[in-house]
């Protein structure tokens, strides 16, 4: 994948994953572009989660080499992570705290506005929000800080049909707003409406 001549903010070169004997994938070589997505797509133990993170920089891929917002990503330095946001499978919520709470903090450290759609039961304390609440908290989370990227894994999980139609929109958004969004999905809609480019694993 070649980019497209904007302003690159993700490469990898001849990037590849073998996890034990199996090898996830090998000579990728990815180029996404600020205002533009990528969606990667895969069979469960593709290596879908594994790519974002290597992406993320919290995995060392076995070969190859990643360039996110013009270096190496180290999602321990706290630079690289006012310039990512994510959202991964741990990602996690004060459970005491609720959505409003979240936001509210979000807010304070940010600044910025809230994504467009409804906070999910914004007074109840994280710990008893369903599964679907969750996620869309932590979707409002991800992108409410402020990101050159966004990684997302397999975003629409536990989401419901006007869920998954608010995610595109908050993609569409952030690409709108000039970020590089990569996205793992099981979801083909998703690609459908979101992606620039698809890999498919
Ligand atoms: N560091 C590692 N060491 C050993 N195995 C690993 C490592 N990282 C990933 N794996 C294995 O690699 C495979 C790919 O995992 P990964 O979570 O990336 O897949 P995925 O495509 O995201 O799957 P799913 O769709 O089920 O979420 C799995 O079998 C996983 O156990």
């Amino acid at each position: 994948m070649i980019s497209r001549g904007g302003f690159v903010l993700i490469t990898t070169q001849d990037l590849g994953v073998t996890a034990g004997e199996t090898v996830l994938f090998s000579g990728l070589d990815l180029a996404v572009d600020a205002g533009e997505c990528l969606v990667v797509r895969g069979a469960n133990g593709a290596g879908k989660s594994t790519l974002l993170r290597c992406l993320y920089g919290n995995q060392t891929p076995t070969s190859g080499s990643v360039s996110v917002c013009g270096g190496p990503p180290d999602e321990r330095s706290a630079a690289f992570r006012r310039r990512v946001s994510v959202l991964f499978d741990d990602s996690a919520l004060f459970d005491e705290l609720t959505p409003r709470q979240h936001l509210d903090l979000l807010r304070n450290s940010f600044g910025g506005e809230l994504a467009d759609g409804p906070v999910p039961a914004p007074d109840v304390p994280a710990a008893e929000l369903s599964a679907g609440q969750r996620r869309r908290l932590l979707l409002h989370a991800a992108v409410a800080r402020p990101h050159e990227v966004l990684l997302l894994d397999e975003p629409e999980r536990a989401l419901d049909a006007d869920g998954r139609a608010w995610l595109s929109t908050l993609v569409t958004t952030s690409t709108g707003r000039g970020a590089a969004v990569v996205v793992a999905s099981h979801h083909p809609p998703l690609a459908d409406e979101v992606a620039d480019y698809v890999v498919d694993l």
